[in-house]
C-alpha cells in the first residue's frame, strides 16, 4: 500500500451499525427538560411559511417537544417476514389485547402497525426508557426487538424515513440510483424491493454518498442483505458520472437509471424530536445555504434518469426553501420534461399536507415573498430560485407532500415524486460545472465546486454580508463532507459528465445500455486499471479496482471441488479487489446487472467502495490437505447453496444444534484421515493422536479465519456489536475448562462425512426436518436475502474433526433462530395433541 494511500481503518469505525438502542450519551433521559424546546426564530419563520394550519400550531409545537416513539420495520417480505410479525403479535403484543393497558398504575398504549405500511410490516410503540426498565413485559419486547435488530430480521427506522422508497415504486428489473444514501436505511428498503420474490433481480441498486467514511457505513449496513445486485460508490452527486464504455458517446450508450432517490442533505429540523440540540442551533441560514446544493443534486439526477423513469426528492426539513423551492426550480428548468406526479391515491392512510404554492425567504432581517422584492433590499445571499414566481401558481406544487409530526406522532418529512416524461432541454446540459443559473431574476453568480457562491442582489457590486456567506458555506460544508479531501485530491468532480439527448433504452431494462454500433464491446476479464495515479492499480487512490476473475484453472478447481452446477455463472460474474489476481484473497459474485455496469465502466469512472457478495475466500492453511484453496464464505452461502452438489452434509436438527453450539465435533477413529482420498491414497489414521494434533492446528486456523470475514471491502468497518449481545443458546464452557467434545454417531451423517473431501463443506438440516420446521431447503431458495435463507453453515472437514467456519456471534444467532423454530414446532405439536379427540 502506497504511503499516501489513506484508507479508512477499523479503528475509524468503532461502531459499525448504528446502535440505535443505546441511549444518546449527550442526551440522557433526564436531559429533555434541560433543553428549552423552543426557538423564537424557528417559530417566527415557520409561522410566516404557513407550513401548519394556525389552529394546529400549538399542537405542532407540543409534539416537537416530545421524544420520538420507537418504530421498526420487519425486513424482507414473504413467509419469514410474516412469521416474525405473527410471532411478535402473538407472543408479545397480544398482552395488550389491541388496546391500552394499565401497568403499575400507568396507561400504556399497545404497539400498533403503521397503518400506511404494507402488510403490517412496520410497527410503532411509545414506551419511555423508564417504563421499559420497570415492566418485565415491556423489557421482554424491548429485548426481542433489540435481538432481531442485531440479527438483521428487523430494522429500527424512523417511520417517515420509510416513506420515500414506498413512493419510488421499485421493481426487480429497475436500475436504481440512491444519490445520497448513507447510512443506508432507505437503500436497504430499496434493495428489499428489488429482491421481491427473486434472488437474482435483473436490476441493480447503486448507492452513493460523497463521504468516504459514510460509504463504509453504508456498505456495512447493507451487508446483511447479502445482495449481489448492490454497488456502493463514493461521488459528489452533483457530478455523478454517466458511465459509458470507451469510445461510446454518453448520449448514445451512457448508463441511465429507472429510479433515482435524492434524499438530499438538509437542515434536518424534521428530526428535532430526536435531535433536540437543533433547537439551539436552528437558523434560516442553514436552509438557504443548502438550497443550491439540493438543486444541483436533483438537476443532475434528472440527467441520469431514463425517460419514463421516476425520481423521488425528499428531505427531513419543514423548510420550503429546501423543499418546494427546489422542486419548483427543477420544474422550471426542465421545462415540462419533468412532471410532478399526483400521489394522492397512493398510501392514502399516510396523513400529509399538500405542498405550498407560496412561501417566503429571509436574509435574517426581513422576509421577502418574491425575488423582485428581495433584490431591492440586497446585498444578501438569497437566490432567485428560492422564491415562488409568477409561474409558480401554475406549477402543481400541491402534489408535494409534507408530513407534520403531530398528525401521526412522527418526525417531519417532505416528499415530491417526479417523472421524466421527455428529454431534458439542451440548455440544461451546458453548465454542469457552472451555475445552476436561476431561471428568474437578473443576476446570479455561478455556484462553483458545490459551494454556494455569492449571489449579488441588484444593484451590482454589493457583496453578501460575510456572516451570511460563511453560514451558508458552513451549512453546506457540514452536509457535504468534502469529497476531495478523503482521497488526496483524486476525487475531484469528474471532468465531464455532460450528456446529450437521450435515446437510451426504455425504463425497466437494467443492463440494456449497449455500446454503439461499431464500437468494440467491452470484454469481461482482468484489466489493468490504467490508473491516472497508480499504474495498473485502478483509477482511484485508496480503493483497489474491481477486477473480473476468469482464470480457468482457479475457477475450474473451485467448480470441481464443490460440484457447482453448470447454471451457476462462475466465469462471468466473479470479481476481486485483490491487486494480485493470481491468488486473490476474496471472490465476490455480482449480479448480471452489476456485471453489465462494470463492463460499461471501462474507464473506471465509478469510484466503487464495494460491490458483490463474497462467495469464496482463500484458505491460507499451509498444512491443509484440501485440494481446493478456496472456502465458501458464509455470507455468500444462501446464494451458492442451490448450485452446490458436492461437499454437502445434511444433519439432523439436533446435530446442527450441536455443531453451532460446540463449534467443533470429533470424528470417530475410523473417519480420521492422514491423507485425503482426493490426493490419491485414502487411508484412515492409524495414529489418532497424531491426527488430532494436526487437526487442532487446522481448527485454530479456521476459527481465527471466521471473524476476520467482516466487511473487508468497506475497509475499517467494524463488526456489528459483536460480543455485546447476549448469547442464550451458546453453551460456553466455564472459564479455563475445555469445551465438551461431541462425537456424532448417526450412520447417515457418518456416511456423508466419509465421502466428502478434507476441506470446506456446507452443512444444512435434513430436508424433511427443515420442512417440518418451516424452513427453506437447500435447493429451494427463492429469496436470497440472508434473513430468508435456509439454515446452512460453512464448516471444515479436518483430518480428525469437523469445525464451523463462522464467528461465535453468527453461531449464536443461528442457534437462537433454530431454537425459536423448534420451540414453535413443539408448541404446535402440543396444541395438536391437546386438540385431538381422546
Ligand atoms: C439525509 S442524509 C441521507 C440519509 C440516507 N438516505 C438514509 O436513508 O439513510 C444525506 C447524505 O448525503 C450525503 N451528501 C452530502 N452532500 C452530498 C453530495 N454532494 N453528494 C452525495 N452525497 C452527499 C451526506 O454524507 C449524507 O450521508
Amino acid at each position: 500500500m502506497g504511503k499516501n494511500r489513506k484508507r479508512t481503518l477499523r479503528r475509524d469505525f468503532k461502531e459499525g451499525r448504528e446502535d440505535v438502542w443505546r441511549e444518546n450519551k449527550r442526551q440522557k433521559p433526564g436531559d429533555w427538560s434541560d433543553l428549552e424546546p423552543r426557538n423564537e426564530q424557528f417559530e417566527e419563520y415557520y409561522k410566516a411559511q404557513n407550513i401548519c394550519p394556525p389552529e394546529e400550531w400549538e399542537e405542532f409545537l407540543k409534539t416537537l417537544a416530545k421524544p420520538l416513539p420507537t418504530t421498526f420495520r420487519i425486513n424482507g417480505h414473504g413467509k419469514f417476514a410474516d412469521d416474525l410479525r405473527v410471532r411478535l403479535e402473538k407472543d408479545f403484543f397480544a398482552e395488550f389485547h389491541g388496546g391500552a393497558v394499565m401497568v403499575a398504575g400507568e396507561v400504556l398504549e399497545a404497539p400498533r402497525p403503521l397503518a400506511w405500511y404494507p402488510d403490517k410490516l412496520a410497527w410503532h410503540f411509545n414506551f419511555s426508557r423508564a417504563q421499559l426498565r420497570k415492566h418485565p413485559m415491556l423489557e421482554a419486547i424491548h429485548e426481542l426487538i433489540k435481538r432481531e435488530n442485531e440479527s438483521g430480521s428487523i430494522t429500527r427506522q424512523e417511520a417517515v424515513s420509510m416513506v420515500p422508497p414506498l413512493f419510488l415504486d421499485v421493481r426487480s428489473e429497475h436500475r436504481v440510483l440512491d444519490t445520497c444514501a448513507a447510512p443506508g436505511s432507505k437503500t436497504a428498503q430499496i434493495l428489499e424491493m428489488l429482491h421481491y420474490g427473486t434472488a437474482m433481480p435483473t436490476g441493480i441498486v447503486v448507492a452513493n454518498d460523497s463521504d468516504a467514511q459514510r460509504c463504509n457505513l453504508l456498505t456495512h449496513q447493507t451487508k446483511r442483505m447479502c445482495s449481489p445486485a448492490l454497488v456502493v460508490t463514493n461521488h459528489d452527486a452533483t457530478t455523478y458520472p454517466m458511465v459509458a464504455p470507451r469510445g461510446v458517446p454518453k448520449e448514445v450508450g451512457g448508463v441511465k437509471y429507472d429510479r433515482i432517490l435524492c434524499d438530499v442533505p438538509c437542515s434536518g429540523d424534521g428530526t428535532i424530536r430526536k435531535a433536540q440540540d437543533i433547537w439551539r442551533r436552528w437558523s434560516a441560514g442553514n436552509g438557504n445555504g443548502l438550497h443550491p446544493l439540493q438543486l444541483r443534486i436533483t438537476l443532475h439526477a434528472c440527467k441520469l434518469l431514463e425517460t419514463g423513469g421516476r425520481l423521488v426528492y425528499s428531505t427531513c426539513t419543514f423548510n420550503p426553501i429546501e423543499d418546494e423551492a427546489v422542486v419548483a426550480e427543477v420544474l422550471r428548468k426542465t421545462k415540462g420534461s419533468m412532471e410532478l406526479l399526483d400521489m394522492s391515491g397512493h398510501l392514502p392512510e399516510l396523513k400529509r399536507l399538500p405542498g405550498l404554492k407560496k412561501w417566503v425567504a429571509t436574509d435574517k432581517t426581513n422576509f421577502y415573498s418574491s425575488w423582485d422584492e428581495a433584490r431591492q433590499h440586497g446585498p444578501h445571499k438569497l437566490l432567485p430560485s428560492m422564491f415562488p414566481d409568477a409561474e409558480s401558481d401554475k406549477l402543481p406544487l400541491e402534489r408535494c407532500m409534507r408530513i407534520l409530526p403531530h398528525h401521526s406522532d412522527t418526525g417531519g418529512f417532505f416528499i415530491a415524486v417526479l417523472q421524466k416524461v421527455a428529454k431534458l432541454p439542451d440548455d440544461l446540459y451546458h453548465h454542469d460545472q457552472k451555475a445552476v443559473t436561476p431561471s428568474t431574476g437578473t443576476k446570479a453568480e455561478a455556484i462553483e465546486g458545490g459551494t454556494a457562491a455569492t449571489v449579488e442582489a441588484a444593484p451590482a457590486g454589493e457583496a453578501a454580508t460575510a456572516p451570511e456567506a460563511a453560514e451558508a458555506k458552513g451549512a453546506e460544508a457540514a452536509a457535504k463532507p468534502a469529497e476531495a479531501k478523503d482521497s488526496a485530491g483524486a476525487c475531484k468532480p469528474e471532468a465531464d459528465t455532460e450528456v446529450g439527448p437521450s435515446n437510451a433504452p426504455a425504463a425497466g431494462t437494467a443492463g440494456s445500455a449497449a455500446p454503439a454500433a461499431g464500437a468494440a464491446a467491452p470484454q469481461w476479464g482482468p484489466r489493468g486499471g490504467g490508473g491516472r495515479n497508480r499504474a495498473g492499480a485502478g483509477r482511484w487512490h485508496g480503493l483497489d479496482p474491481v477486477v473480473p476473475m476468469t482464470d480457468p484453472v482457479m475457477l475450474g478447481a473451485i467448480c470441481d471441488f464443490y460440484g457447482l452446477s453448470d447454471d451457476f455463472p462462475l466465469f462471468d460474474q466473479l470479481v476481486t479487489r485483490s491487486l494480485d489476481t493470481s491468488r486473490p484473497k476474496r471472490l465476490y459474485f455480482v449480479s448480471a446487472g452489476v456485471r453489465q455496469l462494470l463492463l460499461m465502466d471501462e474507464l473506471e469512472q465509478l469510484k466503487v467502495t464495494s460491490t458483490g457478495l463474497k462467495v469464496f475466500e482463500r484458505q491460507e492453511n499451509k498444512d491443509s490437505l484440501s485440494p481446493c484453496k478456496y472456502r465458501v464464505a458464509q455470507e455468500g452461502l444462501p446464494l451458492l447453496l442451490p448450485y452446490i452438489t458436492k461437499q454437502m452434509v445434511q444433519l439432523s436438527a439436533t446435530e446442527f444444534c450441536q455443531l453451532i453450539n460446540h463449534r467443533a465435533i470429533i470424528l470417530p477413529e475410523n473417519l480420521k484421515r492422514v491423507t485425503d482420498k482426493a490426493t490419491g491414497s485414502a487411508a484412515n489414521a492409524a495414529d489418532g493422536n497424531a491426527v488430532e494434533a494436526d487437526d487442532a492446528a487446522e481448527e485454530k486456523d479456521t476459527e481465527e479465519a471466521a471473524p476476520k470475514d467482516e466487511g473487508e471491502q468497506a475497509k475499517g468497518s467494524s463488526q456489528p456489536q459483536a460480543g455485546k449481545q447476549q448469547q442464550p443458546q451458546q453453551q460456553q464452557p466455564p472459564k479455563g475448562e475445555k469445551p465438551a467434545r461431541i462425537m456424532w454417531t448417526d450412520p447417515r451423517t457418518l456416511a456423508q462425512l466419509e465421502t466428502i473431501q478434507t476441506g470446506c463443506c456446507v452443512c444444512t438440516i435434513r430436508d424433511e426436518e427443515a420442512v417440518a420446521l418451516g424452513l427453506n431447503t437447500s435447493k429451494q431458495a427463492p429469496e436470497a436475502l440472508s434473513v430468508h435463507a435456509p439454515l446452512a453453515i460453512c464448516a471444515w472437514r479436518g483430518r480428525g474433526s469437523f469445525t464451523v467456519l463462522v464467528s461465535k456471534q453468527e453461531c449464536a444467532q443461528l442457534a437462537e433462530k433454530l431454537a425459536g423454530l423448534m420451540k414453535a414446532q413443539e408448541g404446535q405439536a402440543n396444541g395438536q395433541a391437546q386438540a385431538a379427540p381422546p
